[in-house]
């Protein structure tokens, strides 16, 4: 791939807790999984590196525990870095780490250049905002104030996730699990961000909501040409969404690679156990 990666990231690290002299040393850790058995720190992230490229979908998968929400929360700033360092092409922040940015310039990136939808919507809606009420509140923090242009785009939005117009008024809690993971993902794109991060979107929906969802995800990324970091433990659906996939197992990339690639000539165990599981 030729163009430049929009989000770099190399060496991340993520450890809860204090470390010791048994497992402060990459080279001799000699943790059980992701822990030190001495002070039990948990490597929940251990030199993690990844390049996401402009307009593709980034697919993270790894059984649960494995860091796939902790990479994601440190990326979107709901949590901080223990150290590594992830750039983004962007003419503000260009050249900065941005996991030492200040909190300002971190708002920055969140209202301007990222959007997060999670598995949990109550995470990423105000439930007790009306939906188009969300997608308002996204749109303040990203420097808009004209009501009627707002309302315009809140709609727009909403109709392009098929919430019926007729309901954007009511509140996200009224709504079934598959309404919810479409009104957060309008209030994720209402600021037009060039990066989307996905967390387990689909997990805990029906198998049929499932497929809406992920199609719906799958349209947005086709017409939009935005990047996405779609994270799941189910390679079904990296396989429908991702271009490339990276494979964690307790804090670590395994295996990296374009998905047909993965799917087809799986090299790690844990990945060939994951790809014999599709079949
Ligand atoms: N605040 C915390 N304090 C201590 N350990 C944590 C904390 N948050 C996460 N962990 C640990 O970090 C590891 C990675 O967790 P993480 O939630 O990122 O995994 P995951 O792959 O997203 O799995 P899941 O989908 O089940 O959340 C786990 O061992 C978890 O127990």
């Amino acid at each position: 791939m030729s163009e430049q990666p929009i989000l770099q990231v190399r060496h991340f690290n993520k450890h809860f807790g204090p470390g010791c002299g048994h497992c402060s040393r990459p080279e001799n850790r000699g943790l059980e999984g992701n822990y030190c058995p001495v002070c039990g720190t948990v490597y929940a992230c251990d030199d993690v590196s990844l390049d996401l490229y402009p307009g593709e979908i980034l697919g993270i998968v790894g059984e649960s525990g494995s860091g796939k929400s902790t990479l994601m929360k440190c990326l979107y700033f709901d949590d901080a870095a223990t150290s590594g360092t992830a750039f983004i092409q962007d003419e503000k922040v260009a050249l900065k780490n941005v996991f030492q940015l200040s909190s300002q310039q971190k708002r920055y990136i969140r209202n301007h250049l990222y959007g997060m939808v999670y598995q949990n919507p109550m995470m990423g809606l105000k439930m007790n905002f009306s939906s188009i009420g969300n997608i308002a509140e996204k749109l303040i923090a990203a420097g808009n104030r004209n009501v009627q242009d707002m309302e315009a785009k809140g709609k727009t939005l909403l109709e392009h996730v098929q919430i019926p117009l007729s309901r954007m008024k009511e509140m996200p809690e009224n709504f079934s699990g598959g309404m919810q993971q479409r009104v957060q993902i309008a209030k994720a794109l209402s600021n037009n961000p060039p990066i989307l991060f996905l967390d387990e979107v689909t997990t805990g929906l029906d198998l049929s909501v499932q497929a809406n969802v992920l199609d719906l995800i799958k349209k947005i990324q086709r017409e939009w040409q935005i990047s996405m970091i779609v994270v799941s433990h189910d390679l079904a659906v990296i396989r429908m969404l991702a271009d490339r996939t990276l494979v964690m197992l307790d804090g670590s990339v395994v295996e990296t690679g374009l998905t047909d690639q993965i799917l087809e000539d799986p090299q790690h165990a844990y990945t060939q156990q994951l790809v014999y599981s599709l079949i």
